[in-house]
């Protein structure tokens, strides 16, 4: 959901109005924003309005608004030295917060008035303040109405570091961490490398949103502060806001009190947990110290502490999540639904489901039961496609948000209809659960496996809210609910009962009065004379201006007053009545307002029962949206034959990509994959830029990761042994990370690959080197895949534009290399080649090289290091000809590859600020290759003298 607001009257609000000359003295005296300047966004309480001032005001002209011209400067000085200033709309302001919030990763502050002050305010007070990870303060002003998608996880993170870690270059990390939106804790102790590839991990399988850390020292040379830069530099990689708090909030204290004041219900006499058996202790007492849990008494008994367990899932690392587009990475909220893999499965019917795919996405499996159970429940959908129909039609799209429902009732803000919401949904249940007793199996065996899952459960939580329903059917006015108005039947109690019986004898009165005044007044009722309950008088009678002669100056008739719709007149006796009805009224609001709160909180006591029931519909949801996916693709999917960990090799036939091949403009080529243990679980791909590598490498991963949350794949049959983890390094031309230079971030990125793979992961590595800028990139790429093969033994796609790359398959017999296939052509009589792209995998090596680039060197293991110094020089060797002939094209020449070395030296140099080794940290990718196509045009004589030359440099 992205803001498009287009020029909105909005921002007319005349806020030189609005505000006090004091008020700019005011702004400019504020406290700086904390923690950082940047990251946080102030707006001010106007009563009718909010005003954003200073940069603020900027960004929101240019991501609200999208126009500067909303702008007013306050004060003297007018655009140069006056205060940028804009107003928002409540609507449009709180509309603005939710995405800061939830989409932009930003931190909101509400300033309001100061007491005292009226709507022309100088002085304001900070109201309310909220971070990403951290709703609490502003979940009823803005998420009221609206669905979360995601939870604000927050998570506080405290590293232990010993001597004997630190020789082993390993950390201890605990961790502890909130959904406030469920009251949840939870904590995690593990080991980590001294790249953080487990705490990244965790952040991805939790999702989390902010984190707290300790803030480092002043001079930040220290070996925390390194670490801490380390962490800053995961964190930052995987979108989350970071939040640094004083080291001293990072101590046990008081956190046992706390943490049983959270989990324990009052009167609870258990023992009390002792520090030891509190996980995580000074992560959890920092992260309750900037959620101030405990000091919120609605918080007490209300929370979960749970433990996680890392290994339950595989693991994904942050370039996982993109470079296999799980989610929106950016939150941006895509427009195209396939080009993430959440919009492409999310066929689900309630927000529940969503949320829960959007979980299961960043928690594959590595349980094999538990992975063929799910994947047992999608074939039965997929077999049996009317029930699936029925149930997603029929029932899903009906289910409100039983989570958010909930939540109400916790909140106590529930009102009785979202009583009478619950209530549909019990009516609901006995025609879903006969819908799923009558699925018809194609698979006997599955029959348990729904009863366990979906049928035993539902029946159980129907007999739990049985009740539920007679308390609804004997409190509520059901007669009314199709004019959607809630209310209490008056028999249900006896007051009211009363009440309503007096209401209705007054009513009768005033009917009578009609009557009667109609017969003095000789006026037909309803069409000439009307009863009426007007807003400014109360029962009244009501007639045209020319009707209303009949009253002359009778004393009886006492006019009210005369508006276009008529004379308003009453008498004595309508009058009094009135009066009763108006009294009994109010009466009867007030005895049924004390019935309301009754009936809602019998209704909150349902609260677990309806949890219960949201996970299992919303398990429900995610599962018949994977069948319907499944079969509704262009070409079905299959369920994947998955095997436990090291147990298979992963062998697909006709693999496609299901995001790409969903695409209109696409005509998809399929390929097979076979990556076989022992023989050729390390691939090395090459070929033509834009010839397919990245998509075919990336279909490997998001199969084999479909395959683990345990939907069906885009193959036409599949074998893949389970994998422990996911592990992607995209090149910095795919890449969007911001803050971290791209040449680090590739490097960093790598360097956690090499650290934390095994050998049941399955490591994507897509253009290695690109964006440096020595000879080191091909020497690095040759060293981590030798590493990466002898060494780890991964599963491994290798897509690269260093063609020398492929002669690791002379040294590692498990090497394969494949390319794929460019058809090359030329017209006749034209000088002009063109390239046929066919999209086809095939083994071997492609017959020509696309490009060398270049790479330096960060936080490798040594040998690794060494290593890739000695390919670099032998590739200095080889390019001046003295290596051994180039194998795999007839066409390299030495005056061809003595042109590239010209070509890349010139890159190189004009590139480079010292003549050095160049990390291009701070040029653009565009701005790089707007730099190589300027030395392309300096050298175009001899490039166009050189076919081979020329054919690498096509694509620019
Ligand atoms: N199997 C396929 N069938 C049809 N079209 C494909 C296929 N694979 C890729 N394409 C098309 O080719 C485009 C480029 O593919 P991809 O990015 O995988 O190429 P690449 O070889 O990695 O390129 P580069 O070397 O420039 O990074 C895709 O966006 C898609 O439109």
């Amino acid at each position: 959901m992205s803001l498009m607001y287009g020029k909105e009257k909005d921002a007319d609000h005349d806020i030189a109005h609005a505000s006090d000359p004091g008020f700019i003295s005011f702004f400019h005296k504020l406290p700086k924003k904390s923690p950082a300047e940047s990251g946080t966004v102030r707006l001010f309480d106007r009563n009718e309005f909010y005003s954003v001032h200073g940069p603020d005001a900027h960004y929101v002209a240019t991501h609200v608004f999208r126009t500067n011209s909303v702008l007013k400067y306050l004060g003297a000085g007018g655009k140069v030295a006056g205060l940028p200033s804009v107003t928002l709309s409540y609507t449009l302001g709180n509309q603005f917060l939710r995405e800061a919030l939830t989409v932009k990763q930003l931190r909101v502050e509400i300033w309001a008035p100061a007491p005292g002050q009226g709507k022309k305010a100088a002085k304001f007070v900070l109201q309310k303040e909220a971070s990403p990870g951290n709703l609490q303060a502003v979940e009823d002003l803005l998420f009221a109405n609206s669905d979360v998608l995601s939870a604000p996880i927050v998570i506080a993170i405290k590293i232990a570091s010993s001597a004997a870690a630190d020789k082993a270059k390993t950390k201890t990390v605990s961790v502890a961490y909130a959904d406030t939106s469920v009251r949840e804790l939870g904590a995690a102790e593990f080991v980590d490398n001294d790249l953080f590839s487990n705490t990244e991990s965790l952040i991805i399988q939790l999702s989390v949103k902010e984190a707290i850390i300790p803030t480092g020292t002043v001079l930040g040379t220290t070996d925390r502060d390194l670490d801490l830069n380390k962490l800053k530099a995961v964190l930052e990689r995987c979108g989350v806001v970071v939040t640094e708090r004083k080291p001293s909030e990072f101590t046990a204290k008081n956190v046992i009190d706390d943490i049983r004041k959270l989990t324990k219900p009052e009167g609870d006499m258990e023992e009390t947990p002792g520090e030891s058996s509190i996980p995580s202790p000074s992560a959890l007492s920092a992260l309750l110290t900037y959620l101030a849990l405990p000091s919120d008494p609605a918080n007490h008994g209300a929370y979960r502490l749970k433990t996680h367990d890392l290994a339950q899932y595989m693991r994904l690392d942050a370039s996982a999540v993109r470079a296999l587009a799980l989610v929106d990475f950016e939150g941006g909220g895509s427009i195209n639904k396939s080009a993430t893999l959440l919009g492409l499965l999310n066929k689900c019917k309630t927000a529940q489901g969503t949320r829960l795919l959007g979980t299961w996405l960043k928690q594959p499996l590595v349980n094999l039961h538990e992975i063929r159970k799910r994947q047992d429940l999608v074939e039965t959908f997929v077999d049996d496609s009317s029930t699936r129909r029925v149930v997603q039609d029929d029932y899903l799209k009906l289910m409100p948000d039983l989570h958010r429902l909930s939540k109400r009732f916790k909140k106590g803000v529930a009102s009785l209809e979202d009583v009478v919401r619950v209530y549909q949904v019990v009516l609901k249940m006995p025609g879903l659960l006969e819908t799923l007793e009558g699925i018809q199996y194609e698979q006997e065996a599955h029959r348990a496996l729904v009863e366990d899952v979906y049928l035993g459960p539902f029946r159980t939580l129907s007999t739990n809210l049985s009740k539920y329903s007679d308390m609804v059917e004997t409190t509520l006015d059901l007669a009314s609910l199709d004019t959607h108005t809630y209310t209490i039947k008056p028999e249900y109690d006896e007051g009211l009962q009363g009440l309503s019986e007096k209401l209705m004898e007054a009513r009768d009165g005033l009917d009578a009065e009609h009557r009667t005044v109609g017969k003095e007044l000789g006026l037909e009722l309803d069409k000439k004379l009307h009863l009426e309950n007007s807003a400014m008088y109360g029962y009244c009678f009501r007639l045209t201006k020319n009707d209303a002669k009949v009253l002359g100056k009778n004393k009886k008739y006492i006019e009210l007053g005369t508006i276009k719709s008529g004379v308003y007149f009453t008498t004595k006796t309508l009058k009094g009545l009135a009066t009763e009805y108006q009294e009994t009224h109010e009466e009867y609001q007030r005895a049924q307002s004390g019935l309301v709160k009754e009936v809602v909180s019998i209704a909150s006591t349902y609260t677990p029962v309806l949890e219960s029931l949201d996970h299992v519909l919303a398990h429900l949801d995610v599962i018949v949206s994977f069948a319907h996916v499944s079969v509704n693709a262009p070409e079905p999917y299959v369920k994947p034959t998955v095997l436990e960990k090291g147990e298979s090799s992963l062998i697909l036939k006709d693999a496609r990509h299901p995001c790409l091949e969903v695409q209109d403009e696409i005509s998809f080529i399929p390929n097979d994959v076979e990556m076989v243990k022992g023989e050729g679980e390390f691939q090395i791909i090459t070929g033509p830029n834009m010839g397919g590598k990245s998509t075919y490498i990336r279909q490997v991963g998001v199969i084999a990761l479909m395959a683990q949350t345990g939907c069906f794949v885009p193959c036409s049959s599949a074998t893949l042994p389970i994998f422990d983890s996911i592990l992607c390094r995209v090149g910095a031309g795919d890449s969007q990370l911001k803050g971290v230079s791209t040449f680090m971030a590739e490097m960093l990125e790598t360097a956690s690959i090499l650290r934390s793979a095994s050998k049941d992961s399955l490591i994507i590595i897509d253009e290695l080197g690109r964006g440096t800028s020595t000879y080191d990139g091909f020497g690095l790429a040759w060293a981590i895949s030798e590493h990466l093969a002898s060494k780890i033994r991964a599963f491994c796609l290798f897509a690269t534009h260093f063609h020398e790359l492929t002669a690791l398959d002379q040294e590692i017999p498990h090497v394969k290399n494949l390319h794929v296939v460019a058809h090359v052509g030329q017209e006749e009589g034209s000088q002009e080649r063109d390239i046929t792209l066919l999209y086809q995998v095939q083994p071997g090596v492609s017959d020509q090289s696309f490009g060398i680039h270049v790479a330096k060197l960060a936080n490798f293991p040594e040998n690794v290091v060494k290593l890739a110094k000695r390919k670099a020089d032998e590739l200095e060797d080889f390019a001046v000809g003295q290596h051994p002939e180039p194998q795999h094209s007839d066409e390299v020449t030495e005056e061809g590859i003595q042109i590239v070395e010209d070509l890349l030296r010139k890159w190189a140099q004009t590139s480079s600020t010292d003549g050095e080794d160049v990390i291009m940290e701070d040029v653009s990718p565009e701005a790089q290759l707007e730099e190589l196509r300027r030395c392309v045009e300096e050298l175009r004589p001899r490039i166009e003298g050189n076919a081979w030359v020329q054919s690498m440099i096509t694509s620019l």
